[in-house]
């Protein structure tokens, strides 16, 4: 929903060793399409381990407002009685996605084939981001949007009464854009095409299968080749979501940069399109031990065992920032704790996220006593080797990212670091704060 009451503010206080088990909860962008998906199937799906975090819970009510009946059973456990591919009525409402981009790019892919007119909004963050790159693409099957100028929030979109496929070639590395165009596809007669140069997160692909979509993937010269037919009868699924590696990478840096610490991370996605930051804080130095490689909710996972590191900074591979694309925030922090610079170039994309990410954390991290370099495309920290000053208090800017980083980056400072804003951490990791105290971090509500 938009918009958070008075904003808490929390400190993070430097912190004993971090030792125990981080249990965290459910991937938010399985999540996200495992209540879209079931509310496009035609009867029930069950979803095990729904990530509760505000971003999803909106499009849980989203689902609700298009004629989807979702019922929560048990913590993690809910289900989605679908209307089937086309079945999604009219809204009375205007449909509020909150915080989440995720929420409201796939949910107007998932309207724009239909003949229904729907309104969207979200929060002041939300409501600054770009749109365009979804509206482009979904006015090809015949939708119209009229939105504020730039293409943002609040919305007017008028479904394609008479949809037609689409051949998209996505300009920028975006799972939440090729998702919508497949979303689309989904209720136009004949085949849709996707084709992206850079792969990106590929659940909407795995997950379409799933549930019965007939979707092909060609790995050609110019990229992944995505073929949907159109007009499927999706079957209902039992979805069980593997934990965020998004969110498991928070208490897997607060391991690293906190001394003295060992954290056992159970059940973190290997899936190539997620795990760059994995592969980069190994290459950076960390001691991880990946155990008991396996299959959960269909994805590739192992056990994380977590021990405090001494770190080296790296040039980061700009063709792995889609694979990380969450986690250059914590990954910034992580740099800062290192001996040497830590390159990550190729990154613009984080300056249309919850908020321009190169901004918040050069800022944020200038404010603690780290030496960054930053341009367009690029954010440079250059590292402490383990002696991060701290001691101020940054600006979140309705970024649950920003403000779990610097509470990590507080863990191990000098000083204690304050986040403006605490209440922005639950739109994806609601449990953030109990979690991390368990281990022993010390963080606590602002005085
Ligand atoms: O498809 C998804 O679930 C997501 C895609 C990514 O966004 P972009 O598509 O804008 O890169 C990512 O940042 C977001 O948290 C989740
Ligand atoms: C970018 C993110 O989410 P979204 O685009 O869904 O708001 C994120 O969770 O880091």
């Amino acid at each position: 929903m938009s918009g958070h009451s008075t904003p808490k503010p929390i400190t993070a206080h430097r912190s004993g060793p971090l030792r125990g088990t981080a249990e965290v909860p459910g991937d938010k962008s399985i999540s996200h399409r495992s209540l879209i998906l079931g509310a496009m199937a035609v009867g029930e799906t069950r979803i095990h381990g729904l990530l509760e975090g505000q971003d999803v819970l909106d499009t849980a009510r989203a689902m609700q407002a298009f004629g989807a009946e979702v019922v929560q059973h048990a913590p993690g456990s809910w289900s989605v009685h679908g209307v089937g591919v086309g079945g999604f009525r009219e809204p009375a409402q205007v449909i509020d996605c909150g915080n989440s981009g995720t929420g409201v790019r796939l949910i107007m892919g998932a309207m724009a084939t239909s003949p229904i007119t729907v309104t969207f909004t979200g929060d002041a963050s939300l409501c600054k981001r770009p749109m365009g790159r979804v509206t482009d693409p979904l006015s090809l099957f015949g939708m119209q949007a009229h939105g504020r100028k730039g293409g943002r929030l609040p919305m007017t979109v008028i479904g394609a009464a008479d949809p037609v496929p689409v051949r998209y070639a996505v300009p920028v590395p975006s799972a939440q854009v090729k998702s919508a165009v497949l979303l689309a596809g989904l209720n136009a007669p004949g085949e849709t095409v996707v084709i992206e140069a850079e792969p990106t997160r590929d659940h909407s692909e795995r997950m379409l299968v799933g549930f019965g979509a007939d979707l092909q993937v060609e790995r050609t010269a110019q990229g992944n080749v995505i073929t949907l037919k159109g007009q499927p009868e999706l079957r209902p699924q039992e979805v069980s979501v593997p934990r965020d590696p998004s969110s498991a990478a928070f208490p897997t840096c607060a391991a690293l940069i906190v001394e003295g610490s060992e954290v056992f991370v159970p059940g973190v996605s290997q899936n190539l399109t997620r795990n760059g930051l994995y592969i980069t804080l190994v290459e950076m130095g960390a001691d991880i031990t990946f155990e008991n490689p396996r299959e959960e909710g269909g994805e590739p996972v192992a056990d994380l065992r977590v021990k405090a590191s001494s770190l080296t900074g790296i040039e980061v591979p700009p063709e792995r920032a889609a694979s990380m694309i969450d986690e250059y925030p914590v990954l910034a922090v992580v740099a800062a704790y290192a001996e040497g610079r830590t390159v990550m170039r190729g990154v613009k994309e984080l300056r249309v996220k919850e908020s321009d990410r190169i901004e918040a954390m050069a800022r944020g991290l200038e404010a603690c006593g780290v030496r960054i370099e930053e341009d367009e495309d690029t954010l440079i920290v250059h590292g402490t080797g383990g002696r991060v000053p701290g001691g101020a208090t940054v600006a979140v800017h309705l970024d649950h990212r920003i403000a779990m980083s610097f509470l990590v980056l507080g863990m191990a400072a000098q000083k204690p670091v304050t986040v403006d804003d605490g209440d922005a951490i639950l739109t994806s990791f609601p449990i953030f704060g109990a979690l991390m105290t368990s281990l022993g971090a010390d963080i606590r509500a602002a005085e």
